[in-house]
């Protein structure tokens, strides 16, 4: 069974008392995230994913269908029973949300204390949780004078301190700077694999999701429209909204404009490769070519690694005799997925 199973979920915000429609935030939506997974969520700004993890810690509540978290359907629980579940749920914010009235070791004790957790055993938990974030020697420092990064880990470290199963990060990075957001995102896989936390990260960012997720659902208009292993989605992008977040990173088709400019350099025919780890290599395709006497040049793209796995879109121009390189192309695109492009 899935840590978390949402089936048929909707959130329908109602009219606001100054007139306007409802808002249908979250429109029947079906996810399983297994235990062990870190799960991306992307999509654009209003597609719902905030919704999406305000629903799974029940800080909101469905208007319809059933989100049962551990095994618990959370769906109609009154407040008591899920104010057990948020603990074994753990939040970490863009801007961080800590207490600054609190030292580093104050904001970790807090959820502890809220939990009622006894005073020794709480000591020490958030002595651990700030070694394992590398935070032991600013625990009696306050929040102001921590840079980004370092609030970014006392989140953490907070979240952490009642020891749940899931956490549940928004934007956790999208305020930090690209080294330092690595940073963070390198101590969320530790999260993951040293600790054994399941991780559901909602962001707009797809760096984000090729760094650190193994499985993705896009979002869109409330709904997941495509979902599957980031090296999936990524290597072969079916909808319009989930290719132009890939596109936004992994620049490997040229558009229309850029293809012009391309042939203005580069005479010849031109072709799209696509390239996928487990298929033909690129040594094959090169030597099919050579074997013709087609001469090559690679005028855009590039392969990418995403979860250890390798893809990529190459782009070759092409000269030789047109029936070489025909036969060439008949050869090459039985074997791998080739596109003349016109
Ligand atoms: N409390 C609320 N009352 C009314 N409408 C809401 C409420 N919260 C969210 N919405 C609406 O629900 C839709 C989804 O919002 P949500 O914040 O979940 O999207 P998001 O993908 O997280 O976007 P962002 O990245 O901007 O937060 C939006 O149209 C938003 O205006």
């Amino acid at each position: 069974m899935a840590l978390v199973e949402m089936r048929g979920v909707s959130k329908v915000f109602p009219a606001s008392s100054r007139g306007g429609s409802p808002v249908r935030a979250i429109d029947g939506v079906d996810l399983d995230v297994e235990a062990g997974d870190i799960y991306g969520i992307v999509g654009y700004s209003g597609a719902g994913k905030s919704t999406l993890i305000r629903l799974v810690n029940a800080l909101e509540s469905a208007t319809t269908g059933s989100i049962r978290v551990d095994g618990t359907e959370i769906v109609g629980l009154r407040e008591r029973q899920l104010q057990r579940v948020r603990l074994g749920i753990g939040m970490i914010f863009q801007q961080f949300n800590l207490l600054r009235s609190r030292t580093v070791y104050g904001n970790v004790m807090y959820p502890l204390q809220v939990a009622g957790v006894d005073k020794r055993e709480a000591h020490a938990r958030v002595a651990e949780m700030l070694q394992f974030v590398g935070l032991a020697e600013k625990a009696h420092t306050y929040t102001d004078q921590l840079s980004g990064g370092q609030k970014q880990r006392v989140g953490i470290a907070r979240a952490l301190a009642t020891s749940p199963k899931l956490l549940l990060a928004d934007e956790s990075t999208s305020a930090l700077d690209p080294e330092t957001t690595q940073e963070v995102l390198a101590l969320l896989r530790r999260v993951n694999e040293e600790l054994g936390l399941t991780i559901i990260v909602i962001t707009h960012e797809m760096e984000v999701v090729k760094s650190i997720a193994d499985k993705v659902a896009v979002m869109e208009a409330g709904r997941i429209v495509e979902r599957g292993p980031v090296f999936d989605v990524f290597s072969a992008p079916e909808q319009p909204v989930t290719r132009r977040f890939v596109s936004t990173i992994i620049d490997d088709v040229p558009e229309a404009e850029a293809l012009a400019a391309l042939r203005t350099r580069h005479p010849g025919r031109f072709v799209r490769i696509a390239f996928r780890d487990e298929g033909v290599r690129q040594a094959d395709v090169f030597a099919e070519l050579i074997r013709r006497d087609v001469t090559f040049e690679l005028v855009h793209g590039g392969m990418e690694d995403v979860g250890g796995r390798t893809f990529g879109n190459l782009t070759l121009s092409l000269q030789g005799a047109d029936a070489e390189v025909d036969a060439a192309l008949a050869a090459i695109g039985a074997r791998i997925d080739t596109q003349e492009l016109r």
